[in-house]
This record gives C-alpha cells, structure tokens and sequence, in this order.
C-alpha cells in the first residue's frame, strides 16, 4: 500500500480578509502558523515520517510545509517546489474581497467563478501587476503557461504532469511523501486521483490545515482515505 499525504496551507492574511489570493504571494496569518504546527505535530504524534516533501512556489504552502517539518524534525529532508501546485491562477478576481465580489456580480457567477470546473474569472491583461510574466520565479515558464486567468480544468493540467513524472515517481520508490499546496490545485489533483466527476469536485472544499492522509494501491487507485484532527 501507497500512503501520501496532502496539505493545505494554514489560513493566510487574505484568507483572513476573504480576498481572493490565486499567484498573490501572501504570508501566513498568525492563526495559519498556528494551524501548520498543530498539524506537525498531530503528523509525529500519529508516528508519521516523511522522505521528500512537495510545494508550490508561493510562501504561504512553503511555510506551512516548513513548520510541519519543524514540528516534526525533519527540516532536513528534501524539498521540491513547482509552480504546477500553485494556487489556480484567478485573474482579476485576485485581490478582490469574496462578499464585495458577490454583491457586485451576484452569488450564482461568483460561485461559478469559484466552483465551476469549466469558468474562466475574468482576466488580467499583460501589463497587470498580477501578471506572473515579469516575476523572476516564473521566468522557466513559456508564453502559453504563463496564464491570464485559469479555470479549474486548466489547474488539473498543469498539476497533472508534476503528479505523474515527479510525485508518483517518488512515491513508487517508496518515498513517504507531503504534498503541501492550495485549495484549487489539491481539488485538481484530487478530482484526478479520485475520478470525481466536474459536479462531484464543484462540491469538495478542501480545509485550511489539516492533514488529508491518501491511502493507494499500487497502481495508484485510493484504497482509503482520512483527514487526521
Ligand atoms: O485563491 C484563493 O482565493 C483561495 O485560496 C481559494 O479560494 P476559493 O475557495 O475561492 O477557490
């Protein structure tokens, strides 16, 4: 059996604010730090171990990924961080507040927005801020992977190729992985690993936090699986 366990990041600042945050590079909230050592040590406490670790390139997912592994003392280990597991790209929506957004726009397309596997936020053009081409971090990534804006859909393409030619490697050599990413790019992932349907993943909402222990047989198909609280 396969075992792998799966991390959202501890509340950051803007979940506290209720922003949509996407690619923003915001910290973790005092509340989120408190959550990713709690969830270290229920992993130690449970006997857990880790041989690598997985992250995005955004500090938020590093962080908790680095305070779990403090609690644990296993800061040591390898660590690979790719902007696949970033939080999906919401365009323009980033940096707006959730409620504002909803009185704006109305609930029905804000839930699209938010849940619709196929809807793409609106989104920004070139010369935004938001867009990720002028940061230094994403400068390996082509024309076409730099994104404008991102639906659900597009998350699970560019997480799928990290899963299959970095993390199912690793895991089939028997590595006992953490995967600590976003709420969007977990239900990707997930949606994948689980075969859920695009109504099935619309309802998965994924806590900020707490440990998601996947248990797999050998060719990957979830045998179980459980948060640890
Ligand atoms: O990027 C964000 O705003 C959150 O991390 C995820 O937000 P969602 O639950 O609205 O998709």
């Amino acid at each position: 059996m396969l075992k792998l366990v799966l991390l959202r990041h501890g509340q950051s600042e803007w979940n506290l604010e209720n922003r949509f945050t996407g690619w923003t590079d915001v910290d973790l909230s005092e509340e989120g730090v408190k959550q990713a050592k709690h969830a270290g040590e229920l992993l130690k406490k449970e006997g857990y171990s880790f041989d690598i670790g997985f992250t995005s390139l955004l500090k938020r997912s590093i962080k908790t990924l680095h305070y779990v592994l403090e609690e644990m003392d296993l800061l040591w280990i390898p660590e690979e961080k790719s902007w696949r597991l970033n939080e999906r790209f919401y365009g323009a929506l980033q940096g707006l507040n959730k409620e504002e957004t909803i009185a704006k726009y109305g609930a029905e397309q804000v839930h699209k927005w938010r849940r619709d596997p196929h809807e793409h936020p609106p989104a920004v053009d070139r010369k935004d801020p938001r867009f990720p081409g002028n940061d230094p971090r994403y400068k390996g990534l082509t024309e076409r992977e730099l994104p404008l804006t991102e639906n659900l859909s597009e998350t699970m393409e560019r997480v799928l190729p990290f899963w299959t030619e970095t993390i199912m490697q690793a895991v089939r050599n028997h590595k006992k992985a953490i995967i600590c990413a976003h709420g969007n790019s977990l239900r990707a992932l997930i949606q994948y690993i689980d075969h859920l349907t695009d109504e099935e993943v619309t309802m998965l909402d994924i806590p900020l936090g707490i440990p998601w222990v996947y248990e797999l047989d050998e060719d990957f198909n979830r045998i179980r699986h459980y948060y640890l609280e």
